[in-house]
C-alpha cells in the first residue's frame, strides 16, 4: 500500500490532535493511499482496506487497485473518493447514460452485466451463509454445465446444501420500466422535469432514461412542452406554490395502451381543454388522462383524489396469459418481462398438479394469486392495502377467475383465522415487503405444515433470516433462484423452493 500521510503518529506539531490519530486509525482525512477492492456491499459501494482499516469507495469494483483519498473516518470505518483506477477490473465499463454521475437511479450502470448478475447472486449467498447460517453448494459437480457468459456457477450438485441458481437477467437489459414518475420544477429556461441531483432536490432535466420505454420519455417531453407552450406552472417544494408536481406515465407493454397523470398541487388546471387536445392530438397511444389532487407539502407523489380527465379510468396489460387492468393509483411491476419469469419461477417450485389448495400471503392485487390460479384447485390471496384487494378482485374477474378468494388484513393476523376455519394449504408462497414475514406468520406456516413454500423476497437479508427459522421449523431450502427485476441497480429478487422435511 502507498501513502502520501502528511505527518506520522498521533500528535503532529502544536495543532490539536485529529480524531483519526486519536482513535490510532492509519489513515487520516485527506489522505490519499492506493488500496485493492475486496468487495461490494449492497449498495453498490466499492469495500477496500488500508492497513486492516475498511474504507468504503463508491465507484470501485471488486478487484479493482484504486487510489483513493479519505474523506471521512469512524472508529471502525470510513469513507473514501475513488481519485484514480490504477488498475481495473474487466468488468469495469463506461456508464452508457450520460447522466448516471448525478441521477443516483441506477448504481451498477459502470459495471458489465454480466458482472452485475455474478454479483447479486453471490450476495444471496453471502447472506444465506452469514445471516441464515445456512450450507450453499459451492462447487459445480455436474458435467461442466455453466451459464454460458456470466462466470456464474451453475451446476446440479448431490451434495447437501442450498443450490442457488445463477441469476436470471435480461437478454436485453434496457427500457424494462413501465411507469415513469417525473417531478416537475422551474429554472429560468421555463419548466423542466426529471430526476432530484443526487443528495438534493434540485430538478435536473431529462429527456430520456434509459432503463424506461422510449415511449414513457416521449410521452414526458411531449406533456412538458405543451405545459411550457400553456404557461402552467410548476410546483415549489420550498414555497408551497404553483400547479404541476409530478407527471406520472404509464404503459401496458403487451397492449401498447398508455396512460398520463398529472399530478397537480390543486383542483383547477387552466387550460384544461387545451391540454387534453393537445395531448390527443400529439400522442395517440394515450387512452387515459387522469389527475390526482396533491396539496400536501410532502414527498408522497399522490394525493388521495383521482379523477379521470379523459378517456379510460384503467390501462391493461398482460403478465403470461392473465390479463391486469391498472388504474392510476394501481401497484403494478415495473418490469413485466422479468416479472413473468418470477412468476414462472414460483409456480415451478410451488410444484402445481391442479388439485392444490394454494394461500398466497402479501398479494398486492392479485398478481401471483392469478398466475398461480391458473394451475390450481384454490387460491387465497390476503394483502393488507383494500384497494390492492379492490384490484385483485376486479383482476379475477377480468380473467373468469371464481377459484381464487381474496381477503384485506395482516397475513399473520388472517391466516392463522383461515386455519381456524379448517382451510388448509398444500403450498403456501410468501411476497413480503424488505421487512421480511413478520414472526407470527412463520410461526402459523410451520403449524399448517403445508407441503411446500415459496418465498419470494426483495431483501436477501430479511430472507436468510426467515429461512433459518423455517429450517428449524422443519423445512429444507432445496433451491435459491435470484432474479434481476431492476438491471442496473442493486436491487435483487428471490425465488426460493422449500419443502417439509
Ligand atoms: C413485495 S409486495 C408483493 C406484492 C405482490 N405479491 C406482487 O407480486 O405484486 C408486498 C405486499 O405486502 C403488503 N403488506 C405489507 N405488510 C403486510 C401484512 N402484514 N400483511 C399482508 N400484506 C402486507 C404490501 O402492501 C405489498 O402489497
Amino acid at each position: 500500500m502507498k501513502k502520501n500521510r502528511k505527518g506520522s503518529g498521533p500528535h503532529r506539531g502544536s495543532k490539536p490532535a485529529s480524531s483519526a490519530a486519536l482513535l490510532d486509525l492509519p489513515v487520516a482525512k485527506n489522505d490519499e493511499v492506493v488500496i485493492d477492492i475486496i468487495g461490494m456491499t449492497h449498495d453498490g459501494e466499492g469495500v477496500g482496506r488500508a492497513e486492516g482499516y475498511t474504507l468504503f469507495v463508491p465507484g470501485a469494483l471488486p478487484g479493482e487497485k484504486v487510489r483513493v483519498r479519505v474523506l471521512k473516518t469512524k472508529k471502525q470505518y470510513g469513507y473514501a473518493k475513488l481519485m484514480e483506477l490504477v488498475q481495473a477490473s474487466s468488468d469495469r465499463m463506461a456508464a452508457p447514460c450520460p447522466i448516471y454521475d448525478q441521477c443516483g437511479g441506477c448504481q451498477l450502470q459502470h459495471m458489465s452485466y454480466a458482472g452485475q448478475l455474478a454479483w447479486k447472486r453471490q450476495l444471496v449467498v453471502d447472506n444465506l451463509e452469514r445471516i441464515g447460517k445456512l450450507q450453499v453448494v459451492r462447487e459445480d459437480t455436474s458435467a461442466g454445465e455453466t451459464c454460458v457468459g456470466d462466470g456464474q456457477d451453475a451446476g446440479h450438485s448431490d451434495k447437501e446444501g442450498i443450490l442457488v441458481r445463477p441469476t436470471l437477467g435480461m437478454s436485453e437489459p434496457w427500457r424494462y420500466r413501465n411507469k415513469s414518475q417525473v417531478p416537475i420544477g422551474v429554472t429560468e429556461g421555463g419548466l423542466v422535469g426529471g430526476f432530484y441531483a443526487r443528495g438534493s432536490h434540485r430538478i435536473v432535466d431529462m429527456e430520456t432514461c434509459l432503463i424506461q420505454h422510449e415511449q414513457n420519455d416521449e410521452v414526458v417531453s411531449r406533456v412538458k412542452a405543451i405545459g411550457r407552450k400553456l404557461g402552467i406552472t410548476a410546483y415549489n417544494e420550498e414555497t408551497g406554490q404553483g400547479l404541476l408536481r409530478h407527471v406520472v406515465v404509464k404503459i401496458g407493454f403487451a397492449t401498447k395502451e398508455m396512460m398520463i397523470v398529472l399530478v397537480t398541487n390543486g383542483e383547477r388546471i387552466p387550460r384544461l381543454n387545451e391540454w387534453i387536445s393537445a395531448i390527443r392530438e400529439e400522442l395517440p397511444a394515450v387512452v387515459s388522462i387522469c389527475q390526482n389532487v396533491n396539496t400536501r407539502k410532502t414527498n408522497v407523489i399522490f394525493g388521495d383524489v383521482t379523477r379521470v380527465l379523459w378517456g379510460r379510468e384503467v390501462i391493461h396489460d398482460y403478465i403470461g396469459e392473465v390479463k391486469f387492468a391498472i388504474s392510476a393509483r394501481s401497484f403494478y411491476q415495473v418490469n413485466p418481462a422479468q416479472t413473468e419469469v418470477l412468476y414462472g419461477k414460483t409456480v415451478e417450485y410451488a410444484g402445481l398438479t391442479g388439485n392444490e389448495t394454494v394461500i398466497d400471503a402479501y398479494c398486492g392485487i392479485g398478481t401471483i394469486s392469478l398466475f398461480l390460479a391458473q394451475h390450481a384447485k384454490k387460491v387465497y390471496g390476503v394483502e393488507i392495502v383494500k384497494e390492492a384487494i379492490e384490484d385483485a378482485r376486479a383482476n379475477a374477474e377480468l380473467n373468469g377467475m371464481t377459484h381464487v378468494e381474496f381477503e384485506v388484513g395482516a397475513s399473520e393476523d388472517v391466516i392463522p383465522r383461515w386455519k381456524e376455519q379448517g382451510i388448509e394449504a398444500d403450498v403456501i408462497v410468501v411476497d413480503p415487503p424488505r421487512k421480511g414475514c413478520d414472526p407470527r406468520l412463520l410461526e402459523t406456516i410451520l403449524e399448517m405444515k403445508p407441503e411446500r413454500v415459496v418465498y419470494v423476497s426483495c431483501n436477501p437479508s430479511t430472507l436468510a433470516r426467515d429461512l433459518r427459522v423455517l429450517e428449524d421449523g422443519g423445512y429444507r431450502t432445496v433451491e435459491v433462484t435470484p432474479v434481476d427485476m431492476f438491471p442496473h441497480t442493486v436491487h435483487v429478487e428471490c425465488c426460493v423452493s422449500l419443502v417439509r422435511t
